[in-house]
């Protein structure tokens, strides 16, 4: 028998992707609700309670809401808000996180989606800091380029628009507070004891992104330089089956003629990670698709493992 999903919020760009993700598999039997309905209170609490999985897709307020409407103790709930990633009651929807995760992926109810700048922020320094390499109160930093998709249908309507502006034209920092909504994940999951200093930038292209964390090798623990910490990488993630831990100084493959490609996972629920420099400075990168393995890829992922079947099912052909 196919289990029941259900969607909420599946006219929105995460929903969408992920109804491309499911569209087609005969173990899932996706739920519905009418077009004119998705906003209905009522009709959204029977399809929450019908479902073995229910996505939401919503955003922050509009999934606390949701969340609450669910009473099926069976129901188990995948959010895609930034509502309860470092909620204690909640699991963190990073599989790759630590050994553990899988296991509470599988018994958890209420699984909390990663965060897209977060989760590439976590997957490069939560093995350095489980290995001892990277103190926890280092004072890091990131940077994140990332496509405009990030920031959700009003974000792609104002790309889209048609009108052609100056502004729109160039990459955008953005959060120059310097809170972005992800730095409490990244703490928490990356295993820190302070914020990073983390620097957005949107850029013209619809899809992608890549985190950069620059490391002083000095600072790091004795011994340590760019072969160690690849070898720590290989080490964690090697048999992981949506992670790809790049050659060193692999050009051919990794550079295009010295540029780096933000859109190499694009399509795709994979995750690249590579380590640039020598012997006194460092560049961790780790790219995905913002909407793959930063979103609807992530929480397909999720999904699979909780009802405890591949992984992989239905995440390794490509998205249109
Ligand atoms: N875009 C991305 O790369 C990522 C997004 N996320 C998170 O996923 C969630 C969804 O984001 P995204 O898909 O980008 O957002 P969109 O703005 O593209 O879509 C939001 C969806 O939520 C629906 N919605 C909004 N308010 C309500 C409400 N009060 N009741 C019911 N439905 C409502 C909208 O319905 P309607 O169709 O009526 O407009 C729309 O379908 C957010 O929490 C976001 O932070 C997480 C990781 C990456
Ligand atoms: C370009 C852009 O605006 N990107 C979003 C991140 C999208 C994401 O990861 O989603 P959550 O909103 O669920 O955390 C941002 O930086 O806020």
């Amino acid at each position: 028998m196919a289990f029941q999903v259900y969607v909420d919020g599946q006219e929105g760009t995460t929903g969408l992707r992920l109804i491309d993700y499911l569209t087609g598999r005969d173990d899932i039997e996706l739920l519905r609700i009418d077009s004119e309905r998705r906003r209905d209170r009522d009709e959204r609490a029977r399809l929450l309670n019908n479902a073995d999985i229910a996505f939401l897709c919503l955003p922050d307020d509009a999934s606390r809401e949701a969340a609450s409407l669910v009473e099926n103790p069976d129901t188990c709930i995948i959010d895609a808000s930034t509502a309860f990633r470092t909620d204690p009651e909640w699991v963190y929807g990073l599989p790759e996180l630590v050994p553990e995760q899988r296991e509470r992926l599988r018994t958890g109810k209420r699984i909390a989606n990663v965060g897209c700048h977060a989760s590439a922020f976590i997957m490069l320094v939560r093995p350095l800091v489980d290995a001892g390499i990277l103190p926890p109160d280092y004072p890091l930093s990131a940077f994140s380029l990332t496509g405009y998709s990030g920031g959700g249908k009003r974000m792609i309507a104002e790309y889209e628009s048609g009108g052609s502006s100056e502004q729109l034209a160039a990459p955008r920092p953005y959060a120059l507070n310097l809170a972005h909504k992800h730095l409490p994940e990244m703490r928490l999951h990356g295993g820190l004891t302070r914020d990073p200093v983390f620097n957005p930038v949107v850029g013209p292209f619809l899809k992608g992104l890549a985190v950069t964390i620059p490391l002083h090798v000095a600072e790091l623990a004795p011994g340590t330089n760019a072969t160690t910490l690849h070898a720590i990488y290989r080490d964690r993630y090697g048999d992981e089956p949506f992670m790809r831990v790049m050659a060193l100084d692999d050009d051919e493959h990794n550079l295009d003629r010295g540029f780096f490609d933000v859109q190499g996972c694009n399509d795709t629920n994979r995750a690249d990670l590579f380590v640039f420099g020598g012997a006194e400075r460092l560049n961790l990168t780790l790219r995905m698709d913002n909407l793959g393995k930063g979103a609807a890829g992530a929480a397909v992922q999720n999904m699979n493992i909780h009802l405890g079947l591949d992984e992989t099912t239905g995440l390794t052909r490509t998205t249109t």
